[in-house]
């Protein structure tokens, strides 16, 4: 019963536990509905008083945590490289055998008859992990802005260049700062400045390939991304040889 009762929890907050060979499975501890169930059974480790501590599951908040749980909490995301969303409430399953402890011990449900409780709906127990090698881009610097920033058409994204050029590879090298930025891929010369910032790797990584022919750049860290609908807007011309003299 009691590992039903888990089983449904765990699927409501999102959140799974590994079954561990060497202990029991962690569950939550509740009344029993009547009276007559003996709990623990008869004989069992537990009536003898052997038995681990009680497992439970409890939720915390960031903020209640106390230092020692923040170091805890650093140290886990630390070796996950996750990103914990920071409003987030901390969710612990403390397992027999596990390191049970009095830290974040906010009851699922109330105990004292103040509110709390449950307080966020379940939505809201995620945690997002940050793909490894992606940056996470500043507030406003979205895929999506960028989106809606090339459907507005309010901004000229190739710098000035009403027409499409002709540009040399020496030309090209002029526009290596951030500020002026043109990048090649597949012969097409493009004013990439104003995407710097929405770059899901980070402006350094685009900025490898400032005023250079940067396609092998781009193939080696992501064949599979569409630049050319991305960058369409930034199009200033096409890359052609030096004049012979
Ligand atoms: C010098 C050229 C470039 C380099 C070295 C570079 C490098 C990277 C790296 C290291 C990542 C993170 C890894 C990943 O999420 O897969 C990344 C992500 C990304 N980059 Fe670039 N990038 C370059 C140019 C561009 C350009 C020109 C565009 C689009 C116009 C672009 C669009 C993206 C996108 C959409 C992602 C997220 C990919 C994903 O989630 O699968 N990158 N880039």
């Amino acid at each position: 019963m009691f590992q039903g009762l888990t089983g449904g929890l765990s699927r409501v907050l999102g959140y799974t536990t590994a079954p561990d060979s060497s202990h029991t499975i962690p569950s939550i501890v509740a009344e029993p509905e009547t009276k007559s169930i003996a709990f623990p059974a008869v004989g069992s480790q537990q009536r003898a008083g052997t038995a681990a501590p009680t497992p439970s599951l409890s939720l915390s908040l960031p903020g209640a945590d106390s230092d020692d749980d923040g170091e805890a909490l650093e140290d886990q995301e630390e070796d996950d490289d996750d990103f914990v969303s920071p409003g987030a409430p901390r969710l612990r399953v403390n397992g027999s055998g596990a390191t049970a402890s009095k830290r974040n011990s906010r009851p699922l449900a109330p105990s004292d008859g103040q509110s709390g409780g449950l307080l966020p709906p379940p939505s809201t127990v995620k945690v997002v992990k940050a793909p490894k090698g992606r940056v996470r881009v500043e507030k406003g610097f979205s895929q999506l802005d960028w989106a809606k920033l090339n459907r507005t058409g309010e901004v000229d994204l190739t710098g000035g260049i009403p027409e499409p050029i002709r540009v040399t590879p020496s030309e090209l090298a002029k526009h290596n700062t951030r500020e002026d930025c043109w990048q090649v891929y597949a012969g097409r010369v493009y004013n990439v400045g104003p995407f710097l910032r929405y770059h899901p790797g980070g402006v350094g990584e685009m900025m490898r390939g400032a005023g250079k022919d940067a396609t092998q750049l781009f193939m080696l860290a992501h064949a599979w991304v569409n630049y050319e609908t991305l960058l369409e807007n930034c199009l200033v011309g096409f890359l052609v040889p030096e004049p012979s003299s």
